[in-house]
């Protein structure tokens, strides 16, 4: 065998496993197995396939959806479609928690362990673009790769943390439909994949973990709403850390209840008798349980390397039992469509502060809904919360969630991200912004409506937040908002609407919120409660910076758009040797005539800036083919250019995205 693995490893695991163990052990002998995930949010499987230089020999993974495996030599990091954030590296055995937690657009999910970001890439690519996702790591350092994979991924809704559970727990009390914890752990699952894990397993102890996992765990279930989803994984072997801490888990919440995955592809039930004391060689300070709780454990998930094609994992699916009414029905936390919380949950526990405007008093952390003390307090007393008893009953009899079944399973047929081709043709013909039914019964309660919001915003997108600032984030990416969203005299979220209006295609449909930190301006995703006193890596979407003279857009804003959301765009193929010296971060001559708007019918008003485009499209020379273009390779954006309209592209791919 070439791993030399510790004796005392393997003394337990051939005391766990019995009979079993010379199966296991003989695995270690055997490859590792090596996987990639498609991106949805950037195009379809099949897409990917027609495109993909391996498409033919890719195995797919049969646990995750747009998961293949691929051969040692194939090298998917070093492609131009890596650098377009096509698909997510990432260890088979590794798709299997995101899978298991069911996310379906519209949630709110939360990722607590998320660096560097593979699950949170794949929980993001199951939302579609609808709903929120909050990643999480208290790792500082590694919350910065964190952010990148959000941002190489194409992710628009998503706000990245960098905090401590109990942190969160006081701002997200009750809130979330899904949480992930993917645990910090001791890691003996993955040895074979990566032998410098023994050194860290020496180093951190099994009975060190537990006891993290079991701090993680118990804020983490304080943050879970009535009826949602949790998932616990590790990728390790160990009982402390795997069934233990559910045993553990269910005796402190009596509410949560273990949902048993269905086995297939070689993997094996979570074991109740290793709970026992003699086996985790503890014992345990929660009471005794019912049989059948920790029986129950038996529906929890254990991958083992010398039965699945992948290396070792264990996950947990519990459920929140959902809160009953009086007649019996399931009685939905009254925060699901996030119009009214209790004064804590509003405040994570702190006093509430109010914004005067037109003589009402209006909550800022309700992002612009201006929705006054009386509304909402009539909205409470009629129990409504921005939607009539009969729609609320239809939601809570269909079990929907903002999004009708027939949008949704359009979206996850389209594969497209965010919004359906319908709905966004739709949103144009309706004039609405591109936002679920959820937000716009939202607006309509809180008597807020797009015409409003245009006669208040010039036409552009929500902005009230974004022109006050937001006080309070502290951490490494965000400067405190001076409460004006003003920097050095300039109007940040004023310069990111300019911006956006003349180089940006059908902005103004796009949902979320635009807040400036200092001179940063980002698109919050709708709904969010405020995130005082939390340190903030990205407070949405990072759109890009303000500066005395002009707005500078972001990578992540390329990133994260269609390559026909841009005014002028070029189009390279992947193996087109220009698209190597642009990733290689090289100024580029580039006749004007290859610079196009965005092609028919693709996102947006047909009147916008018409003459621009035409003129850059016929190759015009001069100021109208001037400006930030989007490069794009094989249809989907990897950065930004400007063109000087002499055939000069200056390349202004920042320097940690470059191709190395
Ligand atoms: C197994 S890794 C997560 C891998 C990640 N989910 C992914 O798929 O890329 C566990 C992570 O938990 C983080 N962590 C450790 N203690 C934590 C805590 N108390 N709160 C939040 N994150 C924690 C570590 O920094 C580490 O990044």
């Amino acid at each position: 065998m070439s791993i030399v693995l510790p004796q005392s490893f393997i003394d337990k695991m051939r005391r766990l496993l019995g009979d079993e163990f010379d199966a296991f052990i003989a695995s270690y002998q055997r490859p590792r197995k090596y996987g990639f995930r498609v991106n949805g949010l950037k195009l379809s499987t099949d897409d990917y396939l027609k495109l993909s230089p391996w498409g033919e020999w890719l195995v797919p993974i049969p646990w995750a959806a747009d998961g293949y495996y691929y051969e040692e030599g194939d090298r998917p990091g070093k492609h131009p479609h890596y650098h377009a954030g096509f698909y997510y590296i990432q260890e088979p055995s590794a798709m299997v928690p995101a899978e298991l937690l069911d996310v379906q657009p519209g949630d709110r999910v939360l990722d607590l362990c998320a660096a560097p970001g593979g699950k949170s890439t794949q929980l993001a690519a199951k939302l579609q673009g609808s709903g929120i996702l909050v990643t999480n790591d208290n790792a500082r350092e590694r919350t910065k790769a964190l952010a990148k994979n959000i941002e190489l991924a194409g992710i628009r809704n998503a706000v990245v943390l960098n905090e401590e559970p109990a942190a969160l727990a006081n701002v997200f009390e009750g809130w979330f439909d899904r949480i992930l914890v993917d645990a910090p752990c001791s890691g003996e699952g993955m040895f074979r994949k990566d032998e410098s894990m023994i050194g860290e397993w020496e180093r951190h102890s099994v009975a060190r973990c537990s006891v993290m996992q079991r701090d993680i765990l118990r804020h983490a279930e304080r943050m879970l709403a009535p009826g949602g989803t949790l998932v616990y994984s590790t990728c390790t072997f160990s009982p402390e850390e795997n069934e233990a801490q559910i045993a553990e888990l269910l005796a402190a919440c009596p509410e949560l209840d273990v949902v048993p995955v269905q086995l297939a592809h070689g993997w094996a039930p979570g074991r109740p008798e290793w709970t026992n004391a003699e086996v985790i060689g503890r014992t345990s300070s929660e009471p005794e349980q019912e049989d059948d709780r920790i029986n129950s454990i038996s529906g929890t998930v254990r991958l083992w390397p010398h039965l699945t094609e992948g290396e070792g994992h264990y996950a947990a699916v519990l459920r929140k039992r959902p809160q009953m009414g009086r007649d019996g029905r399931q009685e939905k936390a009254q925060d699901e469509d996030g119009l009214l919380f209790t004064d804590t949950q509003l405040s994570g526990g702190k006093s509430r502060e109010y914004v005067e405007h037109d003589g009402e008093r209006h909550d800022p952390r309700e992002s612009g809904r201006s929705t006054s003390d009386g509304e909402q307090r009539e909205a409470r007393e009629s129990g409504r919360r921005g939607t009539s008893d009969v729609e609320q009953r239809e939601m809570r009899e269909s079990g929907r969630r903002g999004t009708s079944d027939v949008e949704q399973r359009e979206a996850r047929e389209s594969g497209r991200r965010g919004t359906s081709d319908r709905e966004q043709r739709e949103a144009r013909e309706s004039g609405r912004r591109g936002t679920s039914d959820r937000e716009q019964r939202e607006m309509r309660a809180s008597g807020r409506g797009r015409a409003a919001g245009r006669a208040e915003r010039g036409g552009m997108i929500r902005a009230e937040a974004g022109n006050r600032g937001r006080k309070g984030a502290r951490g490494e990416g965000l400067k405190r908002a001076d409460g004006s969203g003003v920097a050095g005299g300039v109007d940040a979220a004023e310069a990111w609407r300019r911006f956006a209006a003349e180089q940006l295609v059908g902005a103004e449909y796009w949902a979320g919120e635009p807040i400036a930190y200092g001179s940063r301006v980002y698109l919050q995703p709708p709904g969010l409660p405020r995130l005082d006193g939390l340190r903030v890596v990205r407070a949405g979407w990072f759109v890009g910076e303000a500066g005395p003279h002009r707005f500078q857009p972001s990578q992540a804003l390329a990133m994260g758009l269609r390559c026909g959301e841009a005014a002028l765009t070029l189009r390279l193929r992947a193996d087109e040797e220009v698209t190597l010296r642009y990733l290689k971060g090289e100024t580029l001559h580039i006749d004007a005539s290859r610079l196009v708007g965005p092609a028919n019918g693709d996102n947006g008003p047909a009147s916008h800036d018409q003459s621009r485009r035409e003129a850059a499209r016929n190759g015009t020379k001069g100021n109208a083919a001037k400006g930030y273009v989007l490069v794009c390779a094989d249809d989907c954006p990897i950065g930004w250019g400007k063109y000087s309209g002499d055939g000069l592209l200056k390349n202004e791919l920042p320097a940690g995205w470059r191709w190395m």
